[in-house]
């Protein structure tokens, strides 16, 4: 096998295929001393689910947080659609597609469910936020966003009042309303009540399945990844311990060593 090639066939894409939506090479991150992220090579193509899993302090934080450019790598290349965006920062990684939820205070607390997603999607249609008026979020514009996220008897409650787990729907309109190809998924199950998780789940399969957006999700709730993920990529001590189908994945000895607090 050629070189190409084979660096094809380990990042599961045929030669001449379009590119990775997400290719990471030796990505790296070191901070005071410590390496935190430690010579991660993956590569996520189009349409795809990838869960990022491991244990507390593995550091998939700190990799979703070098792909969305909030830090900078000590070493190693990220590439978006086959572009080096290793230097950008995080707006132009945004502008080229990839999206990750927003932090609760993104939200207007004291603005409807309808008005937080019309706002976002006048931001990105390029409007003026002076002539932005209320009453235009009532509109038809906002209901097919809300329907999607399975918001739309929220669409006139102060997104203050939300549930966490509406809140997270709610975020995840926003997401959604900047049409990003690659979406980043931070544990959008944390703090959410186990009643709210199925539907939560419903929600980011629908935005995975129907609108064929491709996926990186960091989550603990294993019953929600298995039957989400296409693959699980395992983090410990920084480093990807096993890339594969879930159930593969699941089955590494040095995997279930890692969830055991016994892997070397
Ligand atoms: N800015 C920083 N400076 C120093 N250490 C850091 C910094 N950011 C993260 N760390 C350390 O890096 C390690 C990995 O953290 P990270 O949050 O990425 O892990 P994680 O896998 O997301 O963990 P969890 O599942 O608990 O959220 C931790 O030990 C953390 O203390």
């Amino acid at each position: 096998m050629t070189g190409p090639a084979r660096a094809a066939a380990h990042h599961g894409t045929a030669p001449g295929a379009a590119p990775p939506v997400l290719r990471l090479h030796d990505l790296t991150w070191s901070v005071g001393g410590a390496t935190i992220v430690d010579g991660i090579d993956m590569a996520v193509v189009q349409g795809e689910f990838l869960a990022v899993i491991g244990p507390n302090g593995a550091g998939k934080t700190s990799m979703f947080n070098l792909v969305s450019g909030l830090t900078r790598p000590t070493r190693g290349r990220i590439e978006l659609d086959g572009v080096d965006i290793t230097r950008e920062p995080p707006h132009r990684r945004a502008a080229r597609g990839l999206g990750r939820t927003f932090q609760t205070s993104s939200v207007f607390t004291d603005m409807t469910v309808a008005e937080n997603v019309g706002l976002a999607e006048q931001i990105r249609a390029g409007g003026s936020l002076r002539l932005w008026r209320r009453a235009r979020t009532s509109d038809a514009a906002v209901r097919p966003m809300l329907d999607l996220v399975r918001l739309g008897h929220r669409a006139a409650t102060p997104a203050g009042d939300l549930s966490h787990g509406d809140k997270r729907k709610l975020e995840l309109a926003l997401l959604l309303a900047r049409d990003p190809r690659l979406i980043l998924l931070d544990e959008p199950m944390a703090g959410v009540s186990a009643a709210e998780v199925p539907e939560l789940t419903a929600v980011i399969r629908d935005v995975h399945r129907e609108q064929q957006r491709t996926v990186l999700m960091v989550e603990h709730h294993m019953d929600v990844l298995l039957d989400m993920a296409d693959r699980l990529a395992v983090l410990h001590h920084g480093s990807l311990l096993a890339l594969d189908r879930p159930d593969r994945a699941m089955a590494d000895h040095e995997v279930q060593a890692a969830y055991l607090g016994d892997a070397p």
